[in-house]
């Protein structure tokens, strides 16, 4: 089995690269750590990044983890061969654009293209947004899933996630004991469906919600509470048509022995348990 000790980053095609820095800072609060004519690499912690944007194929996506050991990325990648999944070493000059020691790049049974990072770079400087949204951390993203049985087992028999809850054929997954760090959500696409940041409290869920509305972004779920990890939300569209969440409360499995995943029906009730209803094309029936 190959351990995942945490989600490190993301790396997002997009069209416009100016365009989306001003959204990642300006909307959603994120710090612009370094730019170059075609990366732009942004941070909610004091990590070197969580997400870098990369101008060209809007289609593009990767998601990265990070492992504990240099050794289990060969590990992983014998343990992948026996899978039938072909895994490739990065390069120096790879390892040098993902600002990480080493890592190695496969892409899951559904097709969505990811990482085994080891060392990603840290920094000793404080996150300092532009603007303040209240982000804690990065929290979490979603995945598509064109098989959610295939899939389910490919990430807690050959990774290391275990599944907290399922919503119809969706499935929320932790690597460690928050909630989940990957959520699987049935569609026909492949890569990343939402993005997640937790920020503090529900009074920056709220504030969000007021200052996204007067900026205009399009709000399509929220703000509401998921009966699943009981944490508060509200979702918006980013100009790359990317789902974003900031979340408040997300609960956390501390007794692993005795939790058995729960099967929520797929209703909007099993999103929002205060009655919001999903403008998200994968959380609907
Ligand atoms: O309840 C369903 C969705 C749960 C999600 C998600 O969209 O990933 C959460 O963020 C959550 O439960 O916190
Ligand atoms: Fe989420």
């Amino acid at each position: 089995m190959i351990h995942l000790h945490d989600i490190s980053y993301l790396r997002l095609g997009c069209q416009n690269l100016s365009e989306m820095v001003e959204f990642a800072t300006d909307i959603l609060g994120l710090e612009l750590r370094h730019k170059t004519d075609t990366h732009a690499y942004l941070r909610g912690d004091s990590s070197a990044y969580n997400i870098c944007y990369i101008e060209g194929d809007a289609d593009y996506d990767a998601c990265a983890f990070e492992v504990r050991e240099l050794s289990e990325l060969d590990k992983a990648e014998k343990e992948l061969a026996a899978e039938g999944i072909t895994a490739k070493r990065a390069t120096d000059e790879e390892c040098e654009e993902r600002q990480v020691n080493s890592a190695l790049f496969f892409a899951d049974p559904n097709g969505n293209r990811v990482e085994l990072v080891y060392r990603p770079y840290q920094t000793g400087v404080r996150y300092f947004p532009g603007r303040d949204a209240g982000i804690t951390e990065f929290g979490h993203f979603g995945l598509h899933t064109g098989d959610s049985e295939r899939d389910i087992r490919f990430w807690t028999e050959v990774m290391s996630a275990r599944v907290s809850d399922k919503i119809g054929e969706g499935a929320l997954l932790r690597i460690d004991p928050v909630h989940h760090k990957i959520a699987l959500f049935a569609s026909e696409h492949t890569g990343v469906q939402h993005v997640n940041f937790q920020v503090a409290s529900i009074d920056d869920v709220m504030r969000s919600w007021y200052f996204l509305q007067e900026k205009n972004v399009p709000i399509v779920f929220g703000p509401g509470r998921h009966p699943t990890s009981t944490a508060m939300f509200i979702y918006f569209l980013g100009p790359d048509k990317r789902v974003y969440e900031y979340s408040s409360g997300v609960k956390r499995i501390t007794d692993e022995e005795n939790h058995t995943p729960r099967q929520f029906e797929m209703a909007p009730t099993s999103f929002c348990m205060w009655g919001a209803k999903p403008n998200v094309d994968e959380f609907s029936e």
